[in-house]
C-alpha cells in the first residue's frame, strides 16, 4: 500500500515512520525545505524516543521518503493524510489555514479517486470544509473525480509517540463512505491485530471525539490542581488524596497528578478551540472555561511559592531543572517553564537552567537580552545549574531529576530550598535531609 503524509512534524513524522515500518510505502511531505533536506540527510528534527532508529531503518529499506512536492507524493499514492498544524487563531478557534491550503493543493492535482484523511486535530465540520475546498478546485479545472474525506484523529502523546502509534488504545475513523472505510481498514489492519481497535463512526462524531478526549484529560488535571491548592491551604497532603481517589476504579490513577499546570501543543489549544465551538453553537462552556482558568492560574503557583520563600528575588540565583512541557520531549510549546522563568527574570533574578533535551528549543522562547545580560544561564549539567543557587525549582519530571544525589545537591545550593512543581520528592525525606521543601499541595 502506498500513502502520503502531508506535514512532517510530531504527528506526521511519527505516523509516516510507523506506517512505513508496517510495510507501507510512505512519502512524507513538508513545505519546510530545510526540514526535508535534513531528513533526507538522516537528521531527525525532533526528539522523540525510538523515532531516530525507526526513521533510519525505514529509509534504508526504501519504505520511507521525504519530499517538498505534494504533487509528486500524490502521483505515487491514493491515501493522503493531512497532519499539518492547527494552532490557536485570534479568536481561540483552531486556525485551519494550513489544512485548507493542503486541501486546495490536493484539489489542484487530484487525478484519480483518493481518500483524504484529516489527522490534524480539527473542529467539527472541518471535513466538510476540506471537501468543499477540494471540490472547488476540481470545478475550476472542469473535471469530475470521486474522492472521500475521512476524519482520523490522532491520540499519541509526545515522549511516547512511537509506542502510542504502534499500540493504540483505539483507532477512530469517521466516514460515511463504504469505499473509504474498506481502504482505512486496510491501512490500519496491522495496528489492530491483537484485537479490533478500529472504531468506525460518523465524520463529525470522530472530530468531536478528539476534542472531548483532550478536554476530559485537561479537566482531570485542572480538577486535581484545584484540589492540590485546597490541600495547600488546608494542611492536607494531596498525594494521600490522589492515592485515595485513584483507587476508585471509576476515577482511576491516570491524569490526576497535580503540578504546575498542563502545557504542550494540544491541551491548551484544544480546550480553547472547544470553548470557541461551544460559543458558536450557543452552548455555555462553564466546565471548559473553569478548566482553562485553573490552568492559567496554576502556571503562576510555583512563581508565587518561590517569591514567598525567597522574598524579593531581585539579585537571587534560581536553578531550574526541566524546561520541556513534559519529560521525553524537546517540545516547549506552552511549557509552564516559560511564564515561570520570564517572571523571575523580569523580577531581577538570575536563572540557571538545565534540561536533557530542550536546551536548544527553549532558547527561542526567551528574549535574547536575558542571555546577553547574563541573567539567563544555560548549564550543560544539572549540578552546574544548582551551584550557589538560592533555590532549586523542578518544573519537568525527567527521570534524571527524580533520584539526584541529595547530599551533592545540598552542598551545591547556597540555600537549601527546593520547590517541586511536579511532586516527585518526598517531603518528609527532604526535610530530614535538611531541605526547605515545598511541593504542590504537599502540606
Ligand atoms: N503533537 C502531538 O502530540 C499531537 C498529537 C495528536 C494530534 N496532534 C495534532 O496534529 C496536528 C499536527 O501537530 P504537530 O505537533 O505534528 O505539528 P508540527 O508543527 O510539529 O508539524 C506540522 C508540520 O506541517 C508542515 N506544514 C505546514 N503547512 C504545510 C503544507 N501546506 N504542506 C506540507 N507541510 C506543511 C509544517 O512545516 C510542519 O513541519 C495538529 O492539528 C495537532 O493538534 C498533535
Ligand atoms: O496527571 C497529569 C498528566 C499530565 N499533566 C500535564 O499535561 C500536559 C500534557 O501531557 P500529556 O497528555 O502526557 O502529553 P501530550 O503529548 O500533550 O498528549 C496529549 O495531547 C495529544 C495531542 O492532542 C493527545 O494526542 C494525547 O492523547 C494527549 O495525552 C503536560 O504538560 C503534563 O505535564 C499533568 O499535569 N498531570
Amino acid at each position: 500500500m502506498r500513502i502520503s503524509v502531508v506535514g512532517t512534524g510530531y504527528v506526521g513524522l511519527v505516523s509516516g515512520a510507523c506506517f512505513a515500518d508496517m510495510g507501507m510505502n510512505v512519502t512524507c511531505v513538508d513545505i519546510d525545505q530545510a526540514k526535508v533536506q535534513r531528513l533526507r540527510e538522516g537528521h531527525i528534527p525532533i526528539f522523540e524516543p525510538g523515532l531516530e532508529p525507526l526513521v533510519k531503518r525505514c529509509v534504508a529499506q526504501g519504505q520511507l521518503h521525504f519530499t517538498t512536492s505534494l504533487p509528486d507524493a500524490m502521483a505515487n499514492s491514493n491515501v493522503y493524510f493531512i497532519a499539518v498544524g492547527t494552532p490557536t487563531g485570534e479568536d481561540g478557534s483552531a486556525d485551519l489555514q494550513y489544512v485548507l491550503a493542503v486541501a486546495k493543493e490536493i484539489g489542484e492535482h487530484l487525478k484519480d479517486y483518493a481518500v483524504i484523511v484529516d489527522k490534524s486535530t480539527v473542529p467539527v465540520g472541518t471535513a466538510d470544509k476540506v471537501r468543499a475546498t477540494i471540490q472547488a478546485e476540481l470545478d475550476k479545472r472542469g473535471v469530475s473525480i470521486d474522492f472521500d474525506v475521512v476524519s482520523n484523529p490522532e491520540f499519541l502523546k509526545e515522549g511516547a509517540a512511537v509506542d502510542d502509534f504502534m499500540k493504540p488504545d483505539r483507532i477512530v475513523i469517521g466516514t460515511e463512505s463504504e469505499r473509504a472505510r474498506a481502504i482505512m481498514a486496510e491501512v490500519y489492519q496491522e495496528f489492530s491485530r491483537n484485537h479490533n481497535k478500529i472504531m468506525f463512526m460518523g465524520v463529525r462524531d470522530a472530530e468531536m471525539t478528539k476534542y472531548a478526549a483532550n478536554a476530559m484529560l485537561a479537566t482531570k488535571i485542572s480538577f486535581m490542581n484545584e484540589i492540590a491548592n485546597l490541600c495547600d491551604a488546608m494542611d492536607v497532603d494531596v498525594e494521600q488524596v490522589r492515592h485515595g481517589i485513584g483507587s476508585d476504579s471509576r476515577i482511576g490513577y491516570s491524569f490526576i497528578y497535580p503540578g504546575c499546570g498542563y502545557g504542550g501543543s494540544c491541551f491548551p489549544k484544544d480546550v480553547k478551540a472547544l470553548v470557541r465551538m461551544a460559543h458558536e453553537a450557543d452552548v455555555k462552556p462553564y466546565v471548559l472555561d473553569a478548566v482553562e482558568a485553573r490552568n492559567a492560574d496554576q502556571k503562576k503557583v510555583v512563581a508565587a511559592k518561590t517569591q514567598r520563600l525567597l522574598g524579593n528575588v531581585k539579585g537571587k540565583r534560581i536553578a531550574v531543572w526541566g524546561l520541556a512541557f513534559k519529560p521525553g520531549t524537546d517540545d516547549m510549546r506552552e511549557a509552564p517553564s516559560i511564564p515561570f522563568i520570564t517572571r523571575m527574570l523580569e523580577a531581577g533574578a538570575t536563572v540557571c537552567v538545565h534540561d536533557p533535551e530542550a536546551m536548544t528549543t527553549s532558547k527561542r522562547e526567551f528574549a535574547p537580552k536575558w542571555i546577553e545580560n547574563g541573567q539567563l544561564i544555560y548549564c550543560n549539567n544539572q549540578f552546574d545549574a544548582v551551584k550557589d543557587a538560592d533555590a532549586l525549582v523542578l518544573l519537568t519530571e525527567w527521570k534524571q531529576y527524580r533520584q539526584p544525589d541529595f547530599a551533592r545537591l545540598l552542598a551545591s545550593l547556597k540555600a537549601p530550598v527546593v520547590i517541586d512543581g511536579r511532586n516527585v520528592y518526598n517531603p518528609r525525606r527532604m526535610k530530614a535531609l535538611g531541605f526547605t521543601y515545598e511541593g504542590i499541595g504537599r502540606r
